[in-house]
């Protein structure tokens, strides 16, 4: 079975995407997860561009990887200069990477208006930068940049400096679709162009611009390519590049005959894919294939229906085999097998007369504006409360928020008075907002008694208008993610006043950390 190797460069061309920023620290942390799940390579960055990415690699060189090989990013030697004089080739060799990964142009557009060079000039920087750094005993992978297009223009040149490289003594020809605009029909033909041309292995590079970016890479696989380059969650310049948790699940598990990475890595794909968004400070992509939380989350009741009999109707694969999970989201196309399904959890689901009130409960909810989609730690506290298992854990005297401004910045305040375990507790604390006030007066006055609640916080919370129609008596219903050390729950409030839908949505956060706490 051939191997495909996977070459990350999250942390290169990854972070070339709009608003990816990461710190040493973030680099070093992604490189060892990436290396602890079987990537082949991982590309750390530029060290001639920035101390930061220089760093790195002596970050790595005092806890090397396991099994990984880290490289160093740059581009074939300046013009008119000798590689031995030139601050990229020092930039490098100083990194200490053992594998060094060199982009030169392919395409002769590029060569006589970009970097304005002759033809002849641009194989000369080719072939010299990869010798000098092979005699330096690298390893050296030459990325082709622009390889697609400059190969459709004037595939003698385009052959012409990947044989350069080749000669010169590259481990590796990599293709790149630097654009991002080649279909995969092209891709394939012309891998199987390139490899008749060389006798060094094809590697690929893709970037997203048309959507097709894993289409391009599986294609230039099937036609021979023997490395896969990309980033997790497909981060990179413009639309990104090739999503590397896509790539590899499609290979091991799609795909019949090729080997990736390693079992554990294939299994821990969903837990990368959400390690880098977070290190990365960004959201989810909720319907990500495969990691994504929509990835296998059933919503219409006959889907829902089918896949409690058979999970295969509604699956292309087990979510567990990329370390996803089945959910049953519950809204009003919602039959009574979606309602099943969640109160399994509860070991609710054999009480019909409890699943038809349930049901219709929804029903008349989402009707009003609720959405439990987002909020299934609301949706169990409402099934609990129709049963009759509830036990409130507080009782609601009265709230009050107020926003006082002199012309400076405001102030905002709220009280709560409470009855906890039959004592009145009265509490006061300020806030950013009136929602942060009132969510500070309620852990003052039940922290002591729930020090459990210390470890749980607020980490979203969205408004929405559901009725605009009404102008200012519309509705807002206000989800809250909540979140702590094992879990994330969402719970959801409707109401006129925003405050309101917020202390309800607030109200069955807490509750539901209770419950979860009590079992
Ligand atoms: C397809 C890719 O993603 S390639 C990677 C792209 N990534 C980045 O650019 C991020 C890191 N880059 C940087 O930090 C900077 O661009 C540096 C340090 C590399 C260079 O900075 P500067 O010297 O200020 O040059 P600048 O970025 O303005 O322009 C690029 C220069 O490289 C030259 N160049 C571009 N490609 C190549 C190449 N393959 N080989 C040699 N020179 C090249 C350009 O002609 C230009 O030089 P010129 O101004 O003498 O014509
Ligand atoms: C090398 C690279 O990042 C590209 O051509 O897209």
């Amino acid at each position: 079975m051939p191997q495909i190797q996977i070459y990350d460069t999250t942390l290169r061309d990854g972070a070339q995407g709009e608003g990816v920023n990461f710190s040493l620290e973030d680099k070093v942390l992604i490189a060892h997860r990436l290396d602890e799940l079987g990537f082949d390579y991982v590309e750390g960055g530029y060290p001639l561009s920035n101390p930061k990415d220089a760093e790195f690699f002596q970050r790595i060189a005092a806890r090397p990887f396991k099994h990984a090989r880290v490289c160093a990013f740059g581009m074939t030697r300046r013009r008119g200069v000798k590689p031995a004089d030139d601050i990229g080739m020092k930039a490098l060799l100083d990194s200490q990477a053992p594998v060094i990964t060199i982009v030169g142009k392919t395409s002769d557009f590029h060569v006589n208006e970009v970097l304005s060079v002759s033809l002849e000039e641009n194989l000369s920087m080719i072939r010299d930068t990869v010798a000098y750094l092979c005699g330096e005993g690298r390893e050296v992978i030459y990325d082709a940049e622009h390889f697609f297009d400059g190969w459709k223009a004037n595939s003698d040149y385009a052959a012409k400096t990947i044989q350069a490289a080749s000669e010169a003594g590259a481990s590796i020809i990599v293709m790149c679709d630097t654009n991002g605009g080649t279909m995969p029909e092209e891709v394939a033909t012309i891998t199987r162009e390139a490899s008749s041309k060389i006798d060094k292995p094809l590697g690929i590079h893709t970037h997203n611009d048309c959507d097709l970016a894993i289409a391009n890479s599986l294609a230039a696989i099937d036609a021979g390519a023997s490395q896969v380059q990309g980033t997790i969650n497909g981060l990179g310049e413009r639309c990104g590049n090739a999503d590397l948790i896509s790539v590899v699940a499609n290979l091991a598990l799609k795909k019949q005959g090729y080997q990736v990475l390693h079992d554990r890595g294939v299994a821990h794909l969903a837990e990368l894919s959400r390690y880098v968004y977070e290190i990365a400070n960004m959201h989810f992509r909720v319907n990500q294939p495969f990691v994504g939380p929509s990835a296998f989350a059933h919503k219409g009741g006959m889907h829902v229906h089918a896949v409690n009999k058979v999970a295969s109707s509604y699956e292309h694969i087990d979510p567990a085999q990329v370390g996803n999970e089945r959910r049953v989201l519950v809204s009003e196309l919602s039959g009574r097998s979606n309602i099943i399904a969640l109160a399994t959890k509860m070991n609710m689901q054999d009480d019909k007369d409890l699943m038809d009130r349930v049901l219709q409960q929804v029903v008349d909810l989402e009707n009003r504006g609720y959405q439990f989609e987002a909020a299934e730690a609301s949706f169990e506290l409402l099934v609990r409360k129709l049963a009759g298992t509830h036990t409130p854990h507080f009782e609601l005297v009265q709230y009050h928020t107020s926003v006082v401004s002199r012309g400076g910045e405001p102030v905002t305040e709220a009280t709560i008075k409470l009855i906890v375990n039959d004592q009145l507790r009265h509490e006061v604390a300020e806030g950013d907002g009136p929602v942060n006030a009132l969510d500070a007066a309620l852990r003052k006055a039940l922290n002591g008694l729930f020090p459990t609640l210390n470890k749980m916080h607020l980490v979203d919370y969205k408004v929405r208008v559901i009725n605009s129609d009404a102008a200012t008596a519309a509705s807002v219903r206000v989800v809250i993610e909540s979140r702590d050390e094992s879990d994330t729950w969402g719970t959801v409030g409707v109401h006129e006043n925003v405050i309101e839908a917020s202390w309800q949505a607030l109200v069955d956060s807490i509750e539901y950390k209770l419950c979860k706490e009590d079992t």
